[in-house]
């Protein structure tokens, strides 16, 4: 579980985090939505310690990152996977170099040991026939796959994906959604997701929270979400004609 108690983070005058508190709980998948600018990438970033909060907690799993020391945090930065959106795979190493990279960097591991791992969580994202493939020799649904097992690989207890629907077409987008939910669930994870992406809220939105102008505005569940009056919240989710309609036929069918 992550706990995040009234953080607060500026960069020079410019106050972005406002105080924001919530919890994220693990084998959960937990969402992060608001409008472009509202601060969703620099909390993910505080949550991943790229940031330090100026106020306020970050605990995870009780332990409270500001009061570790530095070798405890680079401890539990290893504990955390990183998707990252556009995938940022490294073009020059195969698939399987990709996925292998950060057990040789941080593990002491035999190369028999990181090879079984890397197989394992290969097959785990259904890619079986790309260890040998390039980057650019795969399509970018693929390209996620292989984010997301480079993110597992190190048996992580907390994930964190920066748009990992971003460029995928929406079939695709919900196969790789799905794909982390799954994930997420069947290792316990505690998963954190920024997105821009409504498929997303709907499919696998246990808990969302939705950023305002560096201020947590709501939270609450997918369920909740399509009920909820609040009207920041409803202006962002019903932006889209199509949006207006689900809702609609909502509202209809509780009639
Ligand atoms: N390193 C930084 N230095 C200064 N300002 C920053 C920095 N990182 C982000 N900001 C500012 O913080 C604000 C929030 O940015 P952030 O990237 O978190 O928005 P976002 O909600 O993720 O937007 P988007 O959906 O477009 O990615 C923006 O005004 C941005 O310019």
């Amino acid at each position: 579980m992550i706990e995040v108690n009234d953080i607060h983070k500026s960069f020079g005058d410019t106050h972005i985090l406002k105080g924001v508190s919530t919890k994220f709980e693990k084998g959960k998948t937990n969402l992060i939505i608001g409008q472009s600018g509202s601060g969703k990438t620099v909390f993910l970033k505080c949550l991943l310690g790229l940031f330090s909060p100026e106020q306020g907690k970050i605990k995870y799993d009780g332990k409270d990152y500001s009061k570790l020391s530095a070798s405890e945090q680079r401890n539990l930065r290893q504990e955390m996977g990183m998707v990252f959106q556009g995938s940022a795979l490294f073009d020059s190493m195969t698939v399987e170099g990709n996925v292998m990279f950060p057990l040789t960097m941080f593990t002491k591991q035999s190369k028999s040991e990181m090879q079984d791992r890397v197989d394992f969580v290969l097959k785990r994202v259904n890619l079986v026939d790309a260890h040998h493939k390039y980057p650019s020799e795969i399509s970018g649904g693929m390209q996620k796959r292989v984010a997301i097992a480079r993110a597992i690989v190190m048996k992580p207890k907390y994930l964190f994906c920066d748009e990992p629907n971003s460029g995928l077409d929406p079939k695709t987008a919900i196969l790789i959604d799905n794909l982390i939910h799954e994930i997420t669930q069947e290792y316990d994870i505690t998963t954190v997701i920024n997105t821009h992406d409504m498929n997303s809220v709907m499919e696998i939105g246990e808990k969302i929270i939705f950023l305002k102008n560096g201020h947590k505005e709501w939270e609450g569940s997918n369920k909740e979400i399509f009920k909820t009056d609040n009207e920041a919240v409803t202006d962002f989710v019903y932006s889209s004609e199509l949006f207006k309609k689900v809702r609609q036929m909502y509202i209809e069918e509780r009639n």
